[in-house]
């Protein structure tokens, strides 16, 4: 943890719940139905819920590395998205976050019909840099992702990368800017043992740069690796929140006996 606690991100009772309409059966959701509902002022049946995040509650700090972990359908990634806003938290809670955080892989939209440099200009523009800084930087992102190993790939089309290919470039563009919150999602686990060995470190820089990043992962080595606090998500609800280690040994055990 940091010396000086300065909280990055605040989240206070966040509730996030998806609302998925037109999933009624069939017959529930004809004009007839719809305009009966319209006169009779209810609410349609073809809207469910999925009560996806319950209630958590949690500080982060400048300089941490936070993992979260948590089996499938958990929330992980669902509170990812909350912290970067772009998804609403129910009324009466809320998260408060320092800055704009950066959730890797959905900020950089990246162009399949540019190439891999353009489209390393364009996301270091679309993350505020000048065109003389975005200039400077795209012989190094290209490098550190380590898309032009096999050829140049760097001027073709990104419709010929492989969906590792591509994921890597994201990573390198986000990674090149200091983020005050970065959110990772799986982003690590794409690239192969040579790249995820540096995109690590990267993470370690970021951190050091006072950052806080959040790391998404069903790899418990990477989360180990980079991560000293980790929040064990499960059914929406923290389990637990703490030391990496004594975390992963009661995640581990709550996996053991189910
Ligand atoms: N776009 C969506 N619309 C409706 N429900 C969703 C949507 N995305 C996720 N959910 C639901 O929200 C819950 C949490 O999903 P989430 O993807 O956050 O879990 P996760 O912990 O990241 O899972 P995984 O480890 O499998 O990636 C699940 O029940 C899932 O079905």
């Amino acid at each position: 943890m940091a010396d000086e606690q300065i909280p990055t991100v605040i989240a206070d009772n966040a509730h996030i719940i998806y609302r998925i309409h037109g999933s009624a059966t069939p017959g529930q959701n004809n004009a007839l139905t719809s305009f009966k509902r319209l006169v009779t002022r209810t609410k349609s049946a073809a809207i469910r819920e999925v009560h996806a995040v319950k209630g958590v509650s949690f500080v982060a700090y400048r300089g941490e590395a936070i993992g979260l972990i948590g089996s499938n359908g958990s929330g992980k990634s669902t509170l990812l998205r909350a912290i970067a806003g772009l998804l609403p938290v129910e009324r009466g809670g809320a998260i408060y976050a320092a800055g704009q955080p950066s959730l890797l892989g959905v900020n950089a939209a990246l162009m399949n019909d540019l190439s891999g440099e353009r489209n390393v200009t364009l996301g270091c523009l679309a993350m505020g840099m000048s065109p003389a800084q975005a200039k400077e930087q795209v012989d190094e992102i290209i490098n550190f992702s380590g898309i032009n190993e096999r050829g140049d790939f760097s001027s073709l089309p990104m419709r010929t990368y492989s969906s590792g290919m591509a994921a890597r470039l994201r990573f390198s563009i986000a990674a090149a800017k200091k983020h005050d919150v970065l959110l990772i999602d799986e982003a690590l686990a794409t690239g192969d043992a040579k790249f995820r060995k540096r995109s690590e470190q990267r993470v370690r820089d970021l951190r050091a740069q006072a950052g806080t990043v959040f790391l998404v992962s069903h790899s418990e080595q990477s989360i180990r690796d980079t991560c000293e606090r980790s929040i064990w998500l499960e059914s929406g609800v923290i389990r637990a929140d703490g030391p990496t280690n004594a975390v992963m040994k009661e995640y581990e055990a709550f996996v053991k006996a189910s």
